[in-house]
């Protein structure tokens, strides 16, 4: 079943520690580290409450005797524990950290790789923003839980209980004492503690508030800019800040006085330990060494009901973005490839069928993107789309590129259900020339050469010189080492579209699908765009959705849609002569354009 990827992303932080159990898929592969990690930690805390002994010899037998050799006996005994112990740390640490570092660069990546394998449709009902912290922020929760929150817990809870047992060795009537004292200190600092959780749990999606909030904002700053928008922009992300600064205020505040309540119940109780047990001293019930090594225990095991409880926060906080994560891994795409794939014929021939194809998009289910649309593309045929805005033009190309599967219906390509193909095998063969292309923050051969990694230099400036681009990206500061896109120099909406030619020349694909730009481009630009295109549908089939006069001229076949249904078809003058939509249309929309 496939789940409602909103519910996935945005569902609240969990209650239960359950969720980090998850992590041990990505564990297994270092158990053999976690191992030695965990011996590690074992002797680390294990020499932590072998100090209480020392502390008890030293002052039975170094100080009380009043004899150097034990003394030095005593020391020299502590020594070994201190040896030991700083040892282990080092082992335990470093590699707590490795495979901290380790999983979560796992999960990053199988994180990345599951993204990229989701449906459009995901993308839909999600924001980038969301996707991105899920990536980011997530995973460096996770990298400090696995790393040193989850190491922390284990050795503090075997401090907690190795020290009750060692209290209770070495005197059982003070611990009998302590463990009644246990519930007041404990109590208050659980409940305090709770809050503090909850408080940053506010605070971490507040958080991922603002985040999303900025990216969107990023990414659309031209128009936030065109628009003027910023005052209310800035008003906006102000109050998100303060907001996400008003719950960590409080947080901050409430694990303040937690802190301090903290702090005083359990010195308090030492206090009361140290006075009932120095009475015992006094009437010679316990011995000194003995008093100093119950004292050292009971400081052990308050320390370590202290940081518990802030640990199994953190913990808590681990097992929510944990969650979050194997969510998002769990996500089944909608699109995936059949179990057994039919191979297209070799060599494809680019013939195309949509047969009583029925769409309505999962996000808009009251409406019929497209109804029962029925059609044959010969190969080779040039097919000019013609409708009003939301027709379904761009729908029928999202269903080609099975972007989305139809509702009812089948879509042929070379008399194979797209469903049974792999889409990769598909989508090999398709290209799509977009309005707006997207140029990717790389050099102008990586932009060329993309999705065809292996084309060699010569192919590339080939392709660039057949879609009419070779001039200008020769003219550029550095040619075609010049970086494009994002952070390079920007390129017109001609220029854009001769990057994005070249791009499917190299991929000699069958159908080829061209979105025309609507917007007018200089006489200049417009005839090299014009003539780009010529030689990119020499021999293919191509589906073009129409925008000038030429295509609607030189298409074997025009096809009217309104309303996601074929309302006519023919060739220009045919359509002209029949009046109807195209007329109306193709008088308003290709008056203006030049031949
Ligand atoms: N992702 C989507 N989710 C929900 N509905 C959509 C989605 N994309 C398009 N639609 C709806 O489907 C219908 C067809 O849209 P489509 O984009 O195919 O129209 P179009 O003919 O390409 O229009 P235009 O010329 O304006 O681009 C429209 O009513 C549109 O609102």
């Amino acid at each position: 079943m496939r789940q409602n990827s909103t519910d996935a992303i945005n569902r609240p932080a969990t209650r239960k520690l359950g969720p980090l159990m998850h992590l041990l898929r990505f564990t297994r592969p270092y158990f053999r580290q976690m191992a030695v990690a965990v011996v590690a930690l074992l002797i680390a805390a294990g020499a932590v409450l072998a100090f209480g002994q020392v502390i008890r010899v030293v002052v039975d037998s170094g100080l009380s005797t009043g004899s150097a050799t034990a003394l030095n006996h005593s020391l020299l005994l502590f020594l070994t524990v201190v040896v030991l112990m700083a040892g282990a740390v080092t082992v335990r640490s470093y590699l707590l950290n490795w495979i901290g570092e380790r999983v979560v660069a796992d999960i990053r990546k199988a994180v990345f790789n599951q993204v990229l394998a989701l449906d459009v449709g995901f993308f839909e009902v999600t924001r980038a923003g969301e996707v991105i912290s899920r990536l980011t922020s997530d995973t460096a929760l996770l990298q400090v839980v696995v790393g040193s929150t989850l190491a922390m817990a284990l050795r503090t809870s075997m401090l907690v209980l190795g020290g009750l047992v060692m209290l209770a060795f070495t005197s059982p009537g003070l611990t009998g004492l302590v463990l009644i004292g246990i519930p007041f200190v404990i109590g208050p600092t659980w409940l305090l503690g709770r809050r503090v959780r909850k408080l940053s749990r506010s605070s971490q999606d507040r958080i991922a508030d603002v985040g999303a909030y900025v990216d969107e904002v990023i990414h659309g700053i031209r128009t936030v800019q065109a628009f003027c928008h910023e005052p209310v922009d800035r008003a906006h992300y102000s109050d998100q800040v303060e907001s996400a600064f008003d719950v960590a205020l409080s947080r901050s505040l409430t694990s303040a006085v937690l802190s301090g309540a903290a702090t005083m119940l359990t010195f308090g109780a030492i206090g009361v330990v140290l006075w009932i047990g120095g009475h015992q001293v006094l009437t010679g019930a316990l011995s000194g060494g003995e008093l100093s090594a119950f004292l050292f225990y009971a400081v052990v095991v308050a320390g370590a009901v202290g940081s518990l409880s802030e640990l199994i926060g953190q913990l808590l906080r681990g097992a929510g973005a944990s969650e979050r994560l194997m969510e998002l891994l769990e996500i089944q795409p909608a699109i995936l490839p059949p179990s057994q794939p039919l191979t297209l014929p070799s060599p494809p021939r680019g013939q195309i069928a949509f047969d009583a194809v029925r769409f309505i998009y999962p996000a808009r289910p009251d409406a019929l993107a497209l109804s029962d649309l029925t059609l044959t593309v010969a190969p080779g045929e040039r097919l000019a789309l013609v409708g009003p805005s939301g027709a379904g033009k761009t729908t029928l190309f999202q269903l080609l590129l099975r972007f989305y599967d139809p509702s009812a219906g089948a879509i042929r390509f070379d008399g194979v259900d797209i469903r049974q193909l792999d889409p990769h095998e598909l989508r090999q063969q398709l290209s799509l020339v977009p309005q707006d292309p997207v140029i990717f923050g790389a050099n102008a051969w990586e932009n060329i050469r993309y999705g065809m990694e292996s084309a060699s230099d010569a192919d590339v400036r080939r392709a660039a010189e057949a879609a009419h681009a070779l001039e200008f990206i020769e003219r550029l500061p550095q040619g075609f080492d010049t970086y494009l896109g994002e952070r390079g120099v920007r390129l017109s909406g001609g220029e854009r579209q001769r990057i994005a030619i070249a791009r499917t020349i190299l991929r000699n694909p069958r159908l080829l699908l061209l979105d025309e730009a609507t917007s007018a481009l200089d006489a200049e630009s417009e005839r090299l765009v014009q003539e780009a295109l010529e030689t990119l549908m020499q021999g293919r089939t191509s589906i073009v959705i129409a925008h000038r006069l030429a295509t609607v001229r030189n298409a074997d076949r025009i096809l009217v849609l309104d309303q996601g249904r074929i309302v006519a078809a023919g060739r220009h003058e045919e359509l002209m002569a029949e009046g109807g939509l195209y007329a109306r249309l193709a008088t308003l929309q290709f008056q203006s354009s030049t031949d």
